[in-house]
C-alpha cells in the first residue's frame, strides 16, 4: 500500500517528502475535501520533489460541468502534476460522472499520456446528492482512467468507516481490481485504521489530517515525524 500525503504548500511538501510519502498530492482544503490549488503551487512543488516521487493534484470538488474541468486537468498535467485527482462532487450518478471522466481522460492523454487518472468519489455522497461510491470502479474503467478513489466529501470528524464498512470496502477494491486498475482510500484515515485498510485490498491511502501535528487538517500542520510513522507502520505490512 502506498502512502499519499496532501500538503497545501511547499513547506508542507518537504515535510511530506522528508518523513517518505509515496505520493505528493497538492490540495487546497480552504476550497473543500478536494479542493483545488494553484497552478504555481503544483509547479513549485513538483521541482522540489524527487523525480521518482509522484505529484498529484486535486481538481476540485467538481461541478457536473465537463468543459470546465477539463480545463481544470490540463492547467494541473501543464503544472507538473503526474498524478490527477478529480471529486466527481456536483455528478449525480453514473452517467453525469463517466461524461465528465471521459472528457478529462481524453483532453489529459492527450497532453501526457502517461499520467495517472484518478476519479473520486466520497463515501458520504448521500449527504451531499453526488454520485455512489460503488459506481465509482466502473467510471474509472469505463472513462479509461487509472485508479478509482473513495474519500469523504464532508470533514466533520466522521471517517470513511462511518460510511462504509470493510465489507463494502473490500467490494470497491475488488471490482476495480477485476478491471486490472487499483484503489485509492481516504476520508480522515487514523493511524490504527490502517492495517484494516490494507486487509480490504486498498493499494494507496490518502492522508492529510493524522499527518498533521494535531491531527487536524485545517489547523494543523503537517510534519516529517507524523508522515514518517504512518509510513513506517505501512512498511511492516
Ligand atoms: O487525499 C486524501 C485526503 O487529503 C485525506 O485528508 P484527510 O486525511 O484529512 O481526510
Amino acid at each position: 500500500m502506498l502512502l499519499l500525503i496532501s500538503p497545501i504548500n511547499t513547506e508542507e511538501a518537504l515535510e511530506s517528502i522528508e518523513g517518505g510519502a509515496d505520493i505528493v498530492d497538492v490540495k487546497n482544503p480552504k476550497e473543500g475535501s478536494l479542493g483545488a490549488n494553484f497552478p504555481w503551487v503544483i509547479k513549485s512543488i513538483r521541482e522540489m520533489t524527487p523525480k521518482d516521487t509522484l505529484v498529484s493534484a486535486t481538481l476540485g470538488d467538481v461541478p457536473y460541468k465537463p468543459g470546465t474541468v477539463s480545463l481544470a486537468a490540463l492547467g494541473a498535467a501543464v503544472s507538473g502534476a503526474d498524478y490527477i485527482k478529480v471529486g466527481l462532487y456536483g455528478t449525480k450518478n453514473y452517467d453525469e460522472a463517466l461524461e465528465v471522466m471521459k472528457n478529462v481522460v481524453k483532453t489529459v492523454r492527450d497532453y501526457r499520456e502517461d499520467a495517472t487518472i484518478v476519479a473520486a468519489g466520497y463515501a458520504d455522497a448521500h449527504r451531499v446528492g453526488a454520485v455512489d461510491p460503488m459506481e465509482i470502479p466502473k467510471v474509472t474503467a469505463s472513462a479509461g482512467a487509472d485508479i478509482a478513489m473513495v474519500d469523504t466529501a464532508v470533514k466533520d470528524g466522521k471517517t470513511l468507516f462511518d460510511f462504509m464498512d470493510t465489507e463494502k470496502l473490500t467490494k470497491f477494491n475488488d471490482e476495480i481490481h477485476d478491471y486490472g486498475l487499483k484503489s485509492a482510500l481516504a476520508g480522515s484515515v487514523k493511524k490504527d485504521q490502517l492495517l484494516t485498510l490494507h486487509q480490504t485490498g486498498c493499494d494507496v491511502v490518502g492522508i492529510r489530517g493524522a499527518a498533521c501535528i494535531g491531527g487536524d487538517r485545517n489547523s494543523g500542520k503537517i510534519h516529517r515525524s507524523a508522515v514518517s510513522e504512518l509510513k513506517k507502520m505501512i512498511d511492516q505490512f
